[in-house]
């Protein structure tokens, strides 16, 4: 079924849906037609907006059935990795917020709190929902309370290693707790690994079900032999089953399964959800969906079925927006020169080849490329398992994902000096994502691991040469990091200070204004902030007259003596950078500067240590103060404090 082929619905059921309670009245026939309504509308809204598509129209039918068999927010839902809430929020009365859909001010692209008390995770990344789910059952249980957490959780979140720990823990206790597996077989791609092999061999066997349908209506409702007829048929299951289809881990770990199911066959998930609810324990329902389900241009892109697209035309689902030059275009092609180079350099991706980029190398260097799944941590310590095998790994993940291989990257890579890079894309504030996205914590994270490296390439150009300094380092871990979106325009420099010796990389100098052997300001641009840098220091130059240098370091981290050097010839220093301020560039610079006792005062402008509302890139910014009007104004005032007034 899809949009174009199904009669136009009028989205007249939908309306009536003001709460979950308006669906228990709901008719087999009217649920297929409100599915059918909230798939058009899924793409009416989604394609103005952009957002997670083709993992919420693969939900529809299963979150339809949460909300008839269980009772939210008394039972509580949740959604591992959370992209996959839309229709929640449809039946939780929020079909109004879509049209500002993961924009300021309207509708998280995530479950959140804020928005309604059906809602609780809101941290977007995966495989954490099973973990929350085994503490509220416990919790539930602890207190006597007699309501049900829901967990939903897709096949790409189970391979994280959270999901397996939870599972551990969750199977030995005897709460009620109802985990649906939505295994729809891919992440971006398909999913990847031994867990997939499996899920898709229980899903081969679908058979056993209908057999129990089968028996279920040839016996019909009459108890048999005084036992309910259901345990009857449980017993003749268990007998088909073992006959014909392997028990499923889960059931080895000791948990109950029921599955798999088609998870659009509305009844079938009913059917299966109060079979769950029924255990009053732990259970896992498997549940075998489609990805992009119902949108032909969802369900046929191979890529990732439209996993999150920009805006499109929702007629034939191709993207809106011309592609401009990214910031991951550029590492990807710069990467497989290198490995065409450098047959030690090999890739990790964590399910994610595309939107890093590593799937170009994938193309070149198929057997040099591993796709661990989502995991991050395994990511990170296999790559040192590899480092350790005499390659060079380039592990290529968002920036906010590597927050949790922090021990990974420090003990299992720094410490043994391994040479792995860490390429970190969606670095600093990205935007519609909200706070869980943003990557502005790596630099204060792992900017304290002892060896390791950290660059921040300004533009296309130090991308490349920087990448290429990154992969050859042997003695220790390098980071390279970059934002989201169109690469910045080339900024070169006007000369490098120091970097002869290969350590410090020395310090690109990108702007000078003014004269003389006393410098009013310096500022240190980091990354894709060193425009802002340039312009604020144009901007500061002709309208106060300061004198004011504006430098890019190689590596941000460790500090490099130059900046220091220069530091000592100038009033007053400005630190800018896309990260939070706390433990950032600016702090590692004034402790650079105090060790070596010198004694310049320092102003760091970055993004406050809290939690950012979702919105554009630019809007966040702004709001922060991060602009060139504002970081003038400011550096202004603070270079009027320290420099001397001059007799003009
Ligand atoms: C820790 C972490 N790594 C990577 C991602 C990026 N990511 C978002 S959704 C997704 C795929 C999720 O696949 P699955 O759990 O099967 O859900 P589906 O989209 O298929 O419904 C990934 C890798 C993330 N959100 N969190
Ligand atoms: C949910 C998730 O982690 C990703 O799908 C995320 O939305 C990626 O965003 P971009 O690739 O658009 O930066
Ligand atoms: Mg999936």
């Amino acid at each position: 079924m899809s949009v174009e082929e199904d009669q136009v619905t009028d989205g007249r059921l939908l309306s009536s849906v003001t709460g979950p309670q308006d669906l228990k009245r709901l008719t087999t026939d009217e649920m297929s037609v409100l599915a059918a309504e909230i798939r058009d509308f899924l793409v009416a809204k989604v394609s103005r907006t952009g957002g997670h598509l083709g993992p919420n129209l693969g939900v529809v039918e299963l979150t339809l059935g949460m909300h008839r068999v269980f009772d939210s927010p008394r039972d509580r839902f949740l959604f591992d990795t959370g992209h996959q809430a839309y229709v929640h929020k449809i039946l939780t009365g929020r079909q109004d917020g879509f049209d500002l859909l993961r924009q300021r001010g309207g509708l998280s692209g995530y479950p959140s709190q804020q928005e309604s008390d059906h809602d609780l995770i809101e941290n977007s990344h995966a495989s954490t929902a099973l973990s929350y789910a085994d503490g509220m059952a416990k919790a539930y249980a602890l207190r006597g309370e007699d309501r049900h957490v829901v967990a939903m959780v897709g096949d790409g979140a189970l391979t994280g290693g959270m999901c397996w720990e939870a599972l551990n823990n969750i199977a030995a206790t005897e709460n009620k707790l109802v985990i649906i597996v939505n295994d729809n077989g891919r992440s971006y791609a398909p999913t990847i690994g031994g867990l997939s092999d499996h899920l898709a061999t229980l899903r081969l066997n679908p058979g056993y079900e209908k057999v129990l349908d089968l028996v279920k209506d040839s016996l019909g409702a009459t108890p048999v032999v005084g036992k309910p007829v259901y345990e009857v048929l449980h017993a003749v299951k268990r007998g088909i089953k073992d006959a014909v289809a392997p028990q499923s881990m889960f059931e080895d770990l000791g948990l109950k399964y029921v599955g798999p199911i088609d998870g659009h066959d509305q009844a079938a998930v009913e059917t299966a959800l109060r079979r769950a609810k029924g255990f009053n324990g732990p259970v896992i329902v498997h549940a075998v969906t489609k990805k992009g389900f119902g949108y032909r241009p969802a369900e046929e892109d191979e890529a990732d079925c439209l996993h999150g697209p920009g805006a499109f035309d929702a007629e034939t689902g191709k993207l809106l927006a011309a592609p401009s030059v990214k910031w991951t275009g550029v590492f990807a092609d710069e990467l497989v020169a290198i490995a065409d180079e450098r047959p030690d350099v090999v890739g990790i991706t964590a399910a994610m080849a595309e939107p890093t980029g590593i799937a170009k190398l994938a193309r070149k260097h198929p057997e040099r490329v591993y796709d661990v799944g989502i995991a991050e941590q395994h990511a990170a310590t296999s790559a040192a398992g590899l480092a350790l095998a005499g390659l060079h790994p380039v592990v290529a993940v968002y920036a906010t994902f590597l927050n949790r291989a922090f021990d990974q990257v420090l003990l299992d890579v720094a410490m043994h000096r391994l040479p792995v890079t860490f390429v970190l894309d969606r670095a600093g504030i990205t935007g519609p994502d909200g706070p869980s996205h943003y990557g502005v914590w790596d630099m204060s994270v792992f900017g304290v691991v002892p060896g390791l490296r950290i660059a921040a390439p300004r533009d296309a150009a130090t991308l490349r040469e920087e990448l290429r300094e990154a992969v050859a380092v042997e003695d220790g871990p390098t980071i390279l990091r970059f934002p989201t979106g169109s690469v910045a325009a080339d900024l070169p420099a006007l000369r490098r200070v120091g970097g002869a010796d290969g350590v410090s990389g020395g310090v690109d100098i990108l702007a000078e204004h003014g004269s003389g052997a006393e410098r009013d300001v310096l500022i240190v641009a980091v990354g894709a902030f060193a425009h802002l840098g340039v312009d604020v220091a144009a901007r500061v130059a002709a309208e106060q007259g300061y004198s004011v240098t504006v430098v890019d370091p190689r590596w941000v981290r460790p500090v490099p003596i130059e900046l220091v050097a220069l530091a000592r010839e100038h009033r007053l220093v400005v630190t800018l950078e896309d990260g939070v301020r706390n433990g950032g560039v600016g702090d590692a610079v004034a402790k650079a500067l105090r060790d070596a006792e010198v004694d310049v005062p320092l102003r760091d402008i970055g993004v406050p240590n809290d939690w950012h509302a979702h919105g554009t890139r630019a809007q966040i910014l702004a709001d922060l103060g991060i602009t060139a009007q504002d970081v003038a104004r400011d550096v202004a005032a603070w270079a009027s404090r320290v420099v001397p007034a001059r007799t003009h």
